[in-house]
C-alpha cells in the first residue's frame, strides 16, 4: 500500500471508550485503530463505566470536557502511531444513541475561534462556556418516566407515539430528556442556543460550527416523524415548547451526505488537509448496521447495551407504494442512514455488559481476574459455562442491575428453578440458587427475551434468520458465540480480526465519510452498496460458532418457560416496588 493513499477515519463515542479507525480509500482496508477509555484514560472525571450516576434518582450523565479531553488524547495516540493526518480525506462517526449535549449563545463564536495553540479540552478552551450544561444525559438515564407518560398523553397514548416516530416513550430518549431539562432546570434550558445528540456533536467540533442532526439517530429522539424524516410539531412543542424548534436546528440530514469541510483549527494544530470532508456521524447502533449488515443477517451488537438489528431496505419499486414497516411498543424503528426508505428495526437492552461483568466478579472471579478482557478476565466465567449444560439444569436467572428497557423499568435480580415435581418453576432466594448456575443463566436469560421477541420485528414475511452477526466486546468470546448459535439455532458469524475490526460502529462511521466522498467529491451518483461495490472489498466475517442441534432443541422448550418466569418476575417486581 503506498503510503500516500487517501485515508478515512471513522470515530465512536460509545458509553465507556472512544474509539478510532482509518481505513483505506480503496480496499477500506483497516490501518490503524486506536481508544481512549474514559475511566482509566481520564480518571479525573471520575467516571464509572464512562457514566456519572445522580444526583437525583435515575439520572445518568458523562462529562462533555471529558469527551473534548478524549479526542485529544485520540488523535495524539494516532499521531503518535506515525498517521499522517494530512492523508484523511473524510471523516465520519458513530456516536451513543440519544445523549444530547446543550450549546450555549456563546458556543457558535467560540467554535468558530478555537486557538490553535490550545487543546480542545483545555479549561476556558470551549468549556465551560460553549455549553449550558456542563453534563450530558447519557442512554442509561432513567428519570424521565413521568415525561414519558405526558409526551404519550399527549399524542394519544403508546402506540400512537410508536406509529408517529417508530418508539413508545422511553426514559432515554432524548425528547423527554429535554422535556426534563426545560422543567427542572429552566434558566439552562433558555440559555442553550443549540442542542445537539453525541452524534451531530463530535462533527460540530470538526465543522467548527453546530452540525445538523442525522436522520437515523434523529430517531430515537421521540421528535422526528419516521416516515417523513421531519421534525414533528407537536411533539416538539410537548418536549420543549415553542422554542425547541430553533434549539435543533435544520431539518434532520440523511447520512452518507458531506457536511462541509474541516474547520481550521484541525488544519493548524494536527495538520489535516484543508480539503477534508465531514459526513454527519449517525448513531452507534445505525453504524453498526452499515458496517455488518447483509441480506438476511440480524445483528446482535454486546456492547455496553445489547442490541438486535435488523435492516429492512427501501422497497425494490419505486412505483408501488409499499407499506410502511411494524411499528411496535417494544421495539424501535430508524431511519436507515444511508438508504433513503430504508428501515432499521432495533431490541435494544440496558443491561448487557455491565450486569455480565457483576455476574463474573461474583460468581467466577479467577484469581488471575488482573487480565484483560481479551485475555484471561473471561477465563473462569467460560470455564463455568461450558461446565454446565444448555438449559441450565433448569435454573434460570434475571439480572437488571440498572432499570431495564426491555421489560420496562424492572430492577433487581430475579431466581428460579424446577420445583421438586418438575412440573413448573419456583421463585427462589439467591441462595437457593448454586452459584456455579449463574454465568450460563445471566447468558441464558438474556438471549432467551430477544428470542421471545424477535418475530415482532421481522418485516411480514420475511424469512428466517439465515444467520446472526455478532458485533461489540463480548463477540469475541467464543463461549458466548455458542451459547448465540444455540439459543437462535442459527449460524454465528464475527468478524475476523485479520481482515476486518470489532470496532463495527467506527468502521461504519468511516464507510459512511467514504460514501459522502465518493458521490460529493467524486460527484458519482449511486447507491451506498455500488459505492461498496467499487471497492472490491472481501467479506471480513468468518463462522464463529455453528448450533448444535441437541441445544437448539432444549433452547426451543426453554423459550416459553423463559415468558412465564419473565412475567412472574415483573409481579415480583411491581409488589415490591410498591410496597416500598
Ligand atoms: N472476551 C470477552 N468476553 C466477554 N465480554 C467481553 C470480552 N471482551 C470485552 N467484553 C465486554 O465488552 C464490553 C465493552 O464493549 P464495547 O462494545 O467496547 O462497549 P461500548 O461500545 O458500549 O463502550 C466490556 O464492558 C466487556 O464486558
Ligand atoms: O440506547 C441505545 C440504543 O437505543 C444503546 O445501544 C446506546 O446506543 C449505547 O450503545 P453502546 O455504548 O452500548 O454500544
Amino acid at each position: 500500500m503506498p503510503s500516500s493513499e487517501a485515508l478515512f477515519l471513522g470515530f465512536d463515542l460509545s458509553t465507556q471508550q472512544l474509539k478510532a479507525v482509518l481505513i483505506t480509500a480503496r480496499s477500506l482496508s483497516v490501518v490503524h485503530e486506536a481508544s481512549v477509555h474514559y475511566d482509566t484514560d481520564l480518571p479525573s472525571y471520575g467516571t464509572s463505566n464512562g457514566a456519572i450516576l445522580g444526583p437525583d434518582e435515575g439520572r445518568v450523565t458523562s462529562p462533555v470536557s471529558m469527551w473534548l479531553e478524549a479526542l485529544d488524547l485520540i488523535l495524539e495516540r494516532i499521531r503518535t502511531a506515525g498517521i499522517d493526518l494530512r492523508r484523511v480525506v473524510g471523516i465520519g462517526g458513530a456516536g451513543q444513541q440519544h445523549g444530547s449535549v446543550y450549546w450555549s449563545v456563546d458556543a457558535p463564536s467560540l467554535l468558530a475561534s478555537l486557538d490553535p495553540s490550545k487543546a480542545l479540552g483545555a479549561p476556558g478552551h470551549l468549556a465551560p462556556q460553549a455549553f449550558s450544561l456542563p453534563d450530558a444525559p447519557i442512554w442509561q438515564d432513567s428519570s424521565t418516566t413521568v415525561e414519558c407518560r405526558e409526551l404519550e398523553d399527549a399524542v394519544g397514548g403508546s402506540q400512537a407515539l410508536s406509529d408517529l416516530t417508530g418508539s413508545r416513550a422511553y426514559e432515554r430518549f432524548t425528547g423527554v430528556q429535554i422535556a426534563r431539562i426545560r422543567k427542572v432546570n429552566p434558566s439552562a434550558y433558555a440559555q442553550t442556543s443549540r442542542i445537539s445528540l453525541v452524534s451531530s456533536f463530535v462533527p460540530s467540533l470538526f465543522l467548527q460550527r453546530i452540525a445538523p442532526i442525522e436522520i437515523s439517530d434523529a430517531s430515537g429522539m421521540s421528535l422526528m416523524n419516521i416516515l417523513t424524516s421531519s421534525w414533528e410539531d407537536a411533539l416538539l412543542e410537548a418536549c420543549g415548547g415553542p422554542e425547541l424548534r430553533a434549539k435543533l436546528g435544520p431539518e434532520p440530514v440523511l447520512g452518507g451526505s458531506a457536511l462541509g469541510k474541516i474547520g481550521t483549527w484541525w488544519v493548524q494544530r494536527w495538520g489535516f488537509s484543508p480539503e477534508c470532508i465531514i459526513a454527519p456521524f449517525t448513531g452507534d447502533n445505525p453504524a453498526t448496521v452499515v458496517a455488518l449488515s447483509a441480506p438476511g443477517d440480524a445483528i446482535l451488537s454486546l456492547g455496553t447495551s445489547t442490541t438486535l438489528l435488523l435492516s429492512i431496505p427501501p422497497p425494490l419499486s419505486t412505483v408501488s407504494p409499499s407499506t410502511p414497516p411494524k411499528r411496535t411498543t417494544t421495539s424501535h424503528l430508524l431511519a436507515h442512514p444511508a438508504a433513503p426508505g430504508g428501515y432499521i428495526a432495533m431490541l435494544c437492552y440496558k443491561n448487557g455488559a455491565l450486569a455480565r461483568e457483576r455476574v463474573r466478579a461474583r460468581y467466577a472471579n479467577d484469581t488471575n481476574d488482573n487480565g484483560t478482557d481479551a485475555g484471561t478476565k473471561w477465563t473462569r466465567f467460560n470455564e463455568i459455562v461450558r461446565g454446565t449444560p444448555p438449559g441450565n439444569n433448569g435454573y434460570l436467572g434475571f439480572y437488571f442491575p440498572q432499570p431495564e428497557i426491555i421489560p420496562p423499568n424492572i430492577t433487581g435480580e430475579f431466581f428460579f428453578k424446577p420445583d421438586a415435581g418438575a412440573t413448573s418453576m419456583a421463585a427462589v432466594p439467591e441462595v437457593a440458587f448454586p452459584p456455579f448456575f449463574h454465568p450460563r443463566a445471566i447468558l441464558e436469560s438474556q438471549l432467551l427475551s430477544i428470542k421471545l421477541r424477535v418475530a415482532d420485528i421481522m418485516p411480514p414475511g420475511a424469512p428466517s434468520l439465515r444467520r446472526l452477526v455478532l458485533a461489540g466486546g463480548a463477540s469475541s468470546n467464543a463461549v458466548i458465540q455458542q451459547v448465540v448459535a444455540d439459543v437462535f439455532r442459527t449460524s454465528a458469524y464475527i468478524v475476523d480480526r485479520n481482515t476486518g475490526t470489532q470496532e463495527a460502529a467506527a468502521f461504519g462511521g468511516a464507510l459512511l465519510a467514504r460514501y459522502a466522498w465518493w458521490r460529493n467529491t467524486k460527484g458519482e451518483r449511486g447507491t451506498f452498496e455500488d459505492m461498496m461495490a467499487e471497492t472490491g472489498e472481501t467479506s471480513q466475517m468468518k463462522l464463529g460458532a455453528e448450533p448444535d442441534a441437541e441445544a437448539a432443541r432444549v433452547y426451543e422448550d426453554l423459550v416459553g418457560i423463559y415468558g412465564t418466569c419473565e412475567r412472574r418476575a415483573i409481579a415480583i417486581y411491581q409488589g415490591s416496588s410498591h410496597d416500598s
